[in-house]
């Protein structure tokens, strides 16, 4: 099975179908209101309608409330919820979908720190991003090596963080991941996909 692409931090319906038309596995739909790519519900809703039966649209927060979150998944039609920010363990549970928790990487004590959220709540996976400052889609890489880390941990773990479609070869082949995810690195501006790095970014991740 080749990896799951994401392509993550979508803000308008004809960026959501040609990322469908060109392969991918999920939509991440941003919901942290400092983020360039944040959607309001009601538009989040519509993009999440774009999707086909086997997609998954993922809702992604940052220290957001447990009330939120559950209003965004119902009135949104949320596949899954990614927990971006500083959500402990006890935090993954209660939205009724799975849940990825994302980790930014500096070193070996946060991938440590990630092994403390597999088996517990409602999480299905890991996602490792880079240690940009603020929360994510900061485009910036981590040593992947660090991945090879969780390899016994029994749980998927996606790989985030600077990925292109210059370097996401390079990462499934140094990490052979669940899957990859990415924001910055298919736009033309923040929030606006550029469809041809679209395409070639989901090309290149699922060619091995
Ligand atoms: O994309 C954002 O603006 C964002 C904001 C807050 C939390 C997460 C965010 N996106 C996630 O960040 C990583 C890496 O993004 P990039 O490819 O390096 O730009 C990715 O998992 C996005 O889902």
């Amino acid at each position: 099975m080749s990896v799951r692409v994401k392509i993550c931090g979508v803000t308008r319906p004809e960026d959501a179908r040609a990322a469908w038309d060109a392969g991918t596995d999920a939509l991440g739909l941003n919901f942290y209101p400092r983020s360039p790519r944040y959607v309001e519900p009601a538009t989040a809703a519509a993009l999440a309608k774009t999707r086909p039966a086997l997609g998954a649209v993922v809702g992604v927060f940052v220290n957001e409330t447990p009330v939120t979150i559950l209003a965004r998944v119902r009135e949104c039609g949320l596949t899954a919820v990614q927990l971006h920010g500083d959500e402990p363990p006890e935090a993954c549970t209660g939205y009724g979908v799975p849940i990825i928790k994302a980790l930014r990487v500096r070193g070996e004590e946060d991938v440590e720190r990630a092994r403390t959220y597999v088996g517990v709540g409602d999480v299905a996976a890991l996602l490792l991003d880079g240690a940009a400052p603020g929360y994510g889609g900061g485009g910036v890489t981590f040593d992947w090596s660090l991945v090879a880390r969780l390899t016994d941990a029994g749980v998927p773990v996606l790989v985030a963080g600077g990925l292109t479609p210059a370097n996401v070869a390079e990462a499934v082949r140094a990490t052979r991941p669940y899957g990859v995810d990415v924001a910055s690195g298919v736009e033309s501006r923040p929030g606006i996909k550029d469809v041809d790095a679209v395409r070639t970014f989901i090309r290149a991740a699922k060619a091995l």
